[in-house]
């Protein structure tokens, strides 16, 4: 039996999914704090946590600990680089409290706008002061997001009912997808000038540690509202102190350097301060309850990774190469089939890559098997290759061909007794996103490998993707996007359909033979 430890006030459903499943014994306890309960009880495979800090001294105290889970989204709290060189997993369950966020940012807002905490004070003290509390609307205002994540694009929707204008800042964010949230994209500096409210939801990292500064606050419009309910380290509160009243600037917090009682940093310059109330409702405290347990169980019992926050990137390589890797080899097992038995794979990292091509190997491997644990290293991912009897080899590159950061991965499978198959699929970042450049012979495709994606190959001729696309409406399926090239001798032609749901089996069959395809398959990512 694995032990639990869930030292926090987290909803008893993740106790009780635990304990159902059988393989596990749960110790939870609010009240005796975690230092107390890391030393009774050391032999914990798992940490449940919320804002407790998970630092190194706890995770040396737990010398069985394997996995901690944050019941939430910011893992600012955990020492995620020691828990990494202990070989711990660290996971968080995003989105599981993002709509009590949302609600209380909104809260936050009304509350302000319309001074509902002075009021109230006022008012049972059997005061009158109308004039005194005269407030404005939210309605019609522009609002201004930093990080679109899980909760920001949340405030975004639900401030939609407020006829709002919404700018956005997020590096990640795509214009499309920023269309489709009906957002605008902005600079930073730009959002902070044109917004009447700022709203703070990115994560507290080297990254973002001070980023709100005196430059975006001496551009923000007299009388505008900052909200932080994000983390109190990503504002300097220094710099705030010091313009806010020549501004009139508000600021409504929910967050500090420590979640604890006692005198706070931002006690003289916060309008409204909550003790840290974001996703303290009912409903989010089950969600991420739930959602804890069942990744704990998702990941001991089918190797599921998705959630680990602390893989070991090495210093230098942008985690979007990993994904990279991971997609592209997926996407490779796809096109040469899911059951097919693989003899070979060859990879090629171009570029700054090159020096990152062993670490590489784990992504590739991790794509091809399940099972394969994410955070194991490149020897654990060879012999694992050489296990299943499939061969590994990186190529040398030629950098003249100045494809830039890119990976080329090939399967190559034997079918029908000596013939080879082979599938090449090569792939690079651009704008921070994943984009395929090459499969095969059909070069120059930049597509995002997102969503559901179904591809044909088939002999190049007249009307093929309007029998495609009629086949994929028959079947109830809606198309997003499609690629439709052919190769440089012109003779195949390939389509690529991202698709509202995966096509089934029975479509994919049918459209095939419709078209006499030479090849077809489906892939989510
Ligand atoms: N007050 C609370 O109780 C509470 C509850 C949940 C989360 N949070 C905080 O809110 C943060 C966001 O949560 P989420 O669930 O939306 O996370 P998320 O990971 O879904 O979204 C974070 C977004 O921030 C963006 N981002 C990262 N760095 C950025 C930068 N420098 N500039 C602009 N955008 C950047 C990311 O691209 C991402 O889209 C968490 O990290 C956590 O610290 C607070
Ligand atoms: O668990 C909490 O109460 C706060 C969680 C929140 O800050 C988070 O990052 O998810």
């Amino acid at each position: 039996m694995k032990k639990v430890l869930i030292p926090t006030k987290l909803n008893p459903v993740a106790k009780e999914l635990l304990e159902a499943n059988g393989n596990y014994t749960v110790v939870q306890d609010d009240s005796a704090g975690l230092d107390v309960l890391a030393a009774q009880n050391p032999d914990t495979y798992a940490l449940f946590v919320r804002s407790e800090k998970v630092t190194a001294e706890i995770i040396d105290a737990l010398s069985s600990l394997k996995v901690v889970i944050r019941a939430g989204a910011g893992y600012n709290t955990i020492d995620i680089k020691h828990a990494r060189s202990k070989g711990v997993d660290v996971m968080n369950t995003p989105g599981a409290n993002a709509n009590a966020v949302a609600e209380e940012v909104i809260a936050l807002m009304l509350a302000d706008a319309r001074h509902i905490v002075p009021g109230d004070a006022s008012t049972r003290a059997g005061k009158w002061e109308k004039k005194k509390f005269m407030g404005k609307e939210v309605t019609g205002k522009t609002i201004g997001i930093v990080g679109l994540g899980a909760i920001g694009r949340l405030v975004a929707k639900r401030l939609r009912g407020f006829d709002v204008t919404v700018l956005a800042f997020d590096p990640v964010l795509s214009e499309e997808a920023a269309d489709r949230l009906n957002v605008k994209l902005v600079p930073l500096a730009e959002l902070f000038e044109q917004s009447d409210y700022v709203s703070l939801h990115i994560p507290e990292n080297e990254h973002t540690r001070g980023l709100i500064n005196k430059d975006l606050f001496s551009v923000m419009k007299d009388g505008a509202t900052l909200v932080n309910c994000a983390r109190s380290g990503v504002i300097n509160e220094d710099d705030l102190r010091a313009i806010k009243a020549e501004k009139g600037l508000r600021f409504l917090n929910d967050v500090y350097p420590k979640d604890a009682e006692g005198d706070k940093t931002v006690t003289d310059i916060a309008d409204i301060m909550l003790p840290h109330l974001g996703a303290s409702t009912a409903e989010a405290n089950y969600n991420a309850a739930r959602r804890s347990a069942e990744q704990l169980i998702d990941f001991d019992s089918k190797g599921v990774t998705s959630y680990i926050v602390n893989r070991d990137i090495p210093e230098g390589l942008d985690e979007a190469y990993a994904d990279l890797a991971f997609t592209i080899t997926k996407l490779t097992r796809a096109m040469i089939g899911e059951e097919t038995k693989l003899n070979k794979i060859e990879t090629s990292f171009y570029g700054e890559l090159r020096k990152f091509g062993n670490w590489l190997s784990v992504p590739v491997v991790c794509a091809l098997s399940e099972e394969f644990d994410r955070s194991m290293d490149e020897k654990a991912a060879i012999s694992y290759l050489e296990e299943m009897g499939i061969d590994y080899a990186t190529r040398e590159t030629d950098e003249a061909k100045g494809y830039g950061s890119a990976i080329t991965v090939d399967l190559m499978a034997s079918v029908d007794g000596d013939n080879l198959r082979r599938i090449s699929v090569r792939g690079t970042v651009a704008e921070g996103h994943l984009m395929i450049s090459r499969i095969g012979h059909f070069d120059g495709l930049y597509f995002e490998p997102k969503g559901h994606l179904a591809l044909f190959t088939y002999s190049d001729r007249p009307g093929v993707l309007s029998q495609i696309a009629g086949a994929m409406a028959e079947a109830g399926l809606n198309i997003d996007d499609v690629r439709n090239p052919h190769d440089k001798t012109g003779e195949r032609s390939i389509a690529i359909l991202k698709t509202n749901e995966p096509a089934s089996a029975e479509t994919m069959k049918q459209v095939a033979a419709k078209i006499d395809a030479l090849s077809c398959c489906t892939v989510s990512f």
